[in-house]
């Protein structure tokens, strides 16, 4: 039983406030959508607090439970954290309140009696840093799970959490050291750390809950403690760390990493520090003019880069003021200093970074690597800037090869940029705007009445011209280090005025650090990178096929999925399909009804099948791709009728 009363709120009276100064304990039955948190002042006329008597909430499944702002305003820290779109419209009201059913409606938030014990936050492209406090209020935890993400800074602080069993932080980029904190979790079960950018030891890991632990593919150094516990775990947990030694890998430590020293030898070591402590003496003189020097060198050149910096924000206040002048509210790209120029690779001034800045600017998109900006120039042509960001250090001379190479490659179905920006500050890109839109959205976006259909036609016109262009980059690339193209998915591929597709974004891998590369790149979710970290320039045929397998389908694969998009496995859903002889629902309705389309699309399919291959030898190469869906024709007639399956599927 609970007795409920109304207090009508004071207009911006701020609930905090107000829940704070008259009562120790309370619940609140609001509208979804409030926060405290989120919305300190609230409307006089939307804003009733039902006060819960007596002062816990009664949940329908397990004893009376107190609500905890702090576990709500944890979570909304998190949520403002990554800013993710679905995650803000989504975490409103109150977590783990439990009148009504179903008891928390907080996507990824489990709870019990009314307290937070899991965080299932995977697969969301979710981006940001995440503060080290971030967990602390949040002691009822259980399993957190941020697997297959993109988010960055240094692990959270785990020492309030002791009820953690399983934690989950795997494919991110998180950096910095593995958090000593994680030593206290005595229940801690699981630990899945492998594919972030860690650095420094392993912690002493011991605990006997322990049962799966890994590590793999990080910046890890240092020998692995001789511990029980990590003695006993699989070579694998720690693989793709060059800088670990030690059983049980299989690389053997240098002298650095010698034992710590034992009983016996410390008296020998004893003896012979007697006759070294003269030497150590004379070394700590020098060591200490040393350090003198240092501090000296660092004084001067950290008053050097705050004049710098001051030089910085005034050149970036200024260009925002000029952006709001022109009523711009995208924040666009800043340059400044002796980098303040523009380089055309077709080696004509067409215009300056100044008449770009000035240009009006509408944002396109925020890509894998930077966002996105259609920029109209003063009697001049719309072009796209692209800030390139997360790259890995290049000097200007490496920029500008890796710019020329790229531009080299010239092909009718390219997109090659038309001239670069290059500072510390600023990594720009330019290329010319095509105004139809990418391939991604011509395929999935509008499926409603209004939709012009996407025709077999123009479908099958689409991966001729696609793989023409990838021939040609994997004929002629002579970009260093990187597969030919690295990242084609249907959002790189654009749609000229005709319905053509260029192919744009190409040769980007060679810039950017391996383990963002292998993050975000799509050659780099092939079935080989995933299970043993191989890649080779088949990844960009793997990536062709699964394209292929898009425009056949109309269904949204995996690898090409944008942020908070949930993509199907199509290589597995079709082999399914084949094996349960239910091959007619395969194709997009879109396609499957027109006549004529049936041999091509079976054809097609069985293209995009061996592209698709698990193991890249047998995938084909480019040009025999590109004989092969040439030889399918294009339909003389594009009109719509019933389409039998007389033929079935040979995968
Ligand atoms: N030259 C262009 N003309 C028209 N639209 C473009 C052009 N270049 C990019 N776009 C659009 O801008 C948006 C962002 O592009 P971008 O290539 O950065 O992101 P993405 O394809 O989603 O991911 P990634 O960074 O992995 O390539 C996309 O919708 C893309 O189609």
């Amino acid at each position: 039983m609970f007795h409920q009363s109304a207090i009508e709120v004071q207009e911006s009276t701020p609930c905090t406030t107000l829940i704070k100064e008259n009562f120790t304990r309370i619940s609140l039955t609001l509208n979804d959508g409030f926060s405290p948190k989120a919305n300190p002042t609230l409307n006089k006329s939307s804003c009733y607090i039902f006060l819960v008597l007596p002062s816990f909430v009664i949940t329908q499944d397990g004893p009376p439970a107190v609500y905890q702002s702090a576990e709500g305003d944890a979570l909304l820290a998190l949520n403002a954290d990554f800013k993710h779109y679905f995650l803000v419209r989504n975490w409103t009201g109150l977590p783990c309140y439990f009148l009504n059913k179903p008891p928390s409606r907080w996507y990824g938030i489990q709870c019990l009696n009314g307290r937070v014990t899991g965080i299932l936050l995977e697969n969301m492209g979710l981006t940001g840093e995440v503060n080290v406090h971030a967990l602390v209020d949040l002691t009822e935890l259980s399993s957190l799970s941020f697997k297959n993400n993109m988010i960055s800074g240094n692990l959270m602080d785990f020492t309030f959490n002791t009820k953690l069993r399983s934690l989950d932080l795997s494919d991110n980029l998180f950096d910095g050291p593995v958090s000593n904190s994680l030593l206290g979790l005595d229940v801690l079960e699981s630990l899945q750390l492998q594919r972030n950018i860690l650095t420094g030891p392993i912690p002493e890991f011991n605990q006997q809950s322990l049962a799966e632990f890994n590590v793999s593919d990080n910046n890890l150094s240092g020998k692995i403690p001789r511990t029980s516990f990590l003695q006993s775990c699989n070579s694998s947990s720690f693989a793709g760390n060059p800088g670990l030694c030690g059983l049980p890998t299989l690389k053997t430590c240098g002298s650095a990493y010698s034992e710590p020293a034992t009983a016996n030898n410390n008296k020998n070591k004893t003896i012979a520090g007697a006759s070294l402590i003269s030497i150590f003496v004379v070394l700590d003189i020098i060591g200490l003019v040393i350090v003198v020097l240092l501090f000296y060198v660092y004084y001067k050149k950290a008053k050097k880069n705050k004049t710098e910096t001051k030089e910085i924000k005034l050149e970036e206040q200024e260009n925002e003021k000029r952006n709001d002048k022109i009523g711009h509210g995208a924040s666009r790209p800043a340059a400044r200093g002796d980098g303040r120029k523009l380089t055309f690779l077709d080696g004509v001034e067409h215009f300056e970074l100044q008449d770009l800045l000035k240009a009006s600017a509408e944002g396109l998109g925020k890509g894998n690597f930077g966002n996105v900006y259609k920029a109209k120039l003063e009697n001049g042509p719309e072009v796209v800037v692209k800030r390139l960001r997360d790259l890995r250090p290049l000097t200007d001379d490496e920029f500008a090869k890796q710019m020329r190479l790229i531009a080299d490659l010239k092909h009718p179905n390219l997109l090659p940029p038309l001239a670069y920006h290059f500072s510390k500050e600023e990594k720009l890109m330019i290329h010319k705007f095509l105004a139809n839109g990418n391939l991604f959205n011509r395929l999935f976006g509008g499926r409603g009445i209004n939709r012009i259909p996407f025709k077999w036609n123009s479908r099958l016109s689409v991966a001729q011209t696609v793989a023409r262009a990838m021939e040609y980059l994997h004929l002629n690339s002579k970009v260093q280090n990187a597969i030919p193209h690295g990242n084609l998915k249907s959002s790189n591929v654009l749609l000229d005025a005709n319905e053509m597709a260029i192919v744009s974004d190409y040769g980007l891998a060679s810039l950017i650090a391996l383990p963002i590369s292998a993050q975000r790149m799509s050659s780099y979710k092939c079935p080989e990178y995933q299970t043993r970290k191989r890649i080779s320039k088949k990844a960009d045929i793997w990536c062709y096929g699964s394209l292929l397998l898009e425009l056949l389908t109309g269904k949204i694969s995996t690898y090409s999925a944008p942020q908070g998009i949930n993509g199907v496995d199509l290589g597995s859903w079709i082999h399914k399909a084949v094996r349960e002889e239910w091959t007619a629902e395969i194709f997009d309705l879109e396609i499957s009804r027109q006549r004529n389309a049936g041999d091509g699309m079976l054809r097609l399919l069985q293209v995009a099948l061996r592209c698709c291959d698990k193991s890249p030898e047998k995938r084909p190469d480019m040009e025999q791709v590109v004989r092969e869906v040439e030889e399918i024709r294009i339909c003389e007639s594009d009109y719509d009728s019933d389409f039998s399956f007389e033929q079935s599927v040979s995968a």
